[in-house]
């Protein structure tokens, strides 16, 4: 079997669980903001400095959601998109982003915010929510970029400012990563808890939103398991793990008894509902799920993770958008780029903290991409051999499996 590839670069840093205790009340403040943004209502979003501003998500943003963000806080639309989708439209240099595999080597909390990177769009006078659609949505626009609008400024949004959290906030809404955002011109004679009361605004610290990807994914909690006899492998057990901000559990499937002390033959595997489920043949995963659960029985034992991940961390509405962006002629890494999403927003905290958990330190890793073999040891878990996972290509999936042959590495 294949020696798993030397990680190039710096050895990896290892990176342990933070011993930071979780703030409840601050995980609290962000979910309840993240549900208010995908119902499209405004939310208001305190900085540091004790400054407040409101924000909408660009998908929710209509004419009166932009008149009622003005006429809240005195201030002028702007548009905060991320660094990707601002390089899209030709006001960024590509160069400046941090991928953000590189979130779980940063032991600071608030290191999600800064490796995502995000730009403030702006105009005199303000954007409009049809300018706004037109450079945040590529279905809306899709080729904003000829057509910027007079006047258009693109500046630095920095970890920790209102656009930066806006931008974190509809990515982990799983919304189009941007949003619009509006300042109040002075600091208002009361807090920006008072203030937010005062207009019904549910409040969130940006310094929240930075540390809350960093905690989450940290966190998980076993919450239930039982034995589920599976087609060609009776011997199962399913495993939920919940994180602590009560979002969608990860699953780990263990066949057979694997001793703990031993590598364990592992699957990381990141869901995919049309795949997985629907027996897609735009991808491969179908094929590598069933493959993987009928090749760790062939081998006696091991265990599958099942991770709430899907789209590579965009979420399933994201990755049908990016489909109709690959139906137009992308890849699969661009179309992702083209939405202000990373080519891969996955981390794997989650399944190295259910591997520790189910008492596995070592594993013989079955997949195909050298950055789950780098982000797993990065992540404390020792990966002593990758083991090929490799299907044929169905008539529907070679671009695909090309793309990620030759612009994300992935060794078949
Ligand atoms: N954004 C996006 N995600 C996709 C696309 N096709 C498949 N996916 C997602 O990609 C992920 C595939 O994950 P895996 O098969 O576990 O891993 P991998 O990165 O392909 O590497 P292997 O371990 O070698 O399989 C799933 O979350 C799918 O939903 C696509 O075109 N765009
Ligand atoms: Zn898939």
């Amino acid at each position: 079997m294949a020696a798993p590839p030397k990680p190039s670069g710096a050895p990896a840093a290892k990176v342990t669980p933070a011993a930071a205790p979780i703030d409840e009340a601050a995980v609290r403040a962000v979910d309840r903001v993240l549900a208010a943004l995908r119902r499209g209502e405004v939310v208001a979003i305190e900085t540091a400095d004790g400054t407040v501003g409101a924000a909408v998500s660009v998908e929710s943003v209509t004419l009166d959601a932009v008149e009622r963000l003005k006429a809240l806080t005195g201030g002028t639309p702007r548009l905060a998109v991320t660094r990707r989708r601002a390089v899209v439209l030709g006001l960024a240099a590509a160069d400046a982003a941090r991928p953000v595999s590189d979130i779980a080597d940063d032991q600071a909390p608030g290191a999600a915010a800064e490796a995502f990177g995000a730009m403030t769009l702006d105009r005199p006078g303000g954007l409009t929510a049809d300018q706004s659609h037109a450079l945040a949505d590529p279905e809306q626009h899709p080729q904003a970029q000829d057509a910027l609008p007079a006047g258009l400024s693109a500046s630095e949004a920095c970890p920790g400012s209102r656009e930066a959290a806006a931008v974190d906030l509809a990515r982990l809404a799983r919304l189009l990563p941007a949003a619009i955002t509006a300042d109040l011109p002075s600091s208002p004679a009361i807090s920006a808890m008072e203030w937010a009361a005062k207009h019904d605004l549910l409040l969130v610290r940006a310094s929240d939103v930075a540390d809350y990807r960093v905690h989450v994914v940290r966190t998980l909690r076993r919450v239930a398991d039982a034995r589920v006899p599976l087609v060609g492998s009776e011997n199962t057990r399913i495993y939920a793990f919940r994180p602590a901000d009560g979002g969608p559990e990860h699953l780990a499937i263990v066949i057979g008894d694997p001793d703990p002390k031993q590598p364990v033959l592992a699957r990381l595997h990141s869901e995919c509902f049309t795949g997985d489920l629907l027996g897609s043949l735009r991808c491969d995963c179908g094929d590598q799920l069933r493959g993987a659960i009928a090749e760790i029985a062939r081998q006696g034992s091991g265990v599958l993770l099942y991770l709430a991940q899907e789209g590579r961390g965009i979420g399933l509405v994201n990755k049908l958008r990016a489909y109709r962006i690959q139906d137009r002629g992308f890849d699969t890494v661009d179309a992702n780029e083209i939405l202000g999403f990373e080519a891969d927003e996955r981390v794997y905290l989650p399944a190295a903290e259910m591997l520790r958990q189910l008492g596995f330190e070592a594993v013989r890793l079955m997949t195909n991409n050298p950055e789950k073999l780098r982000q797993l040891a990065r992540c404390g878990i020792a990966v002593v051999e990758r083991v090929a996972h490799i299907f044929p290509a169905n008539g529907h999936n070679e671009a695909y499996l090309r793309t990620k042959a030759e612009r994300s590495g992935h060794m078949f």
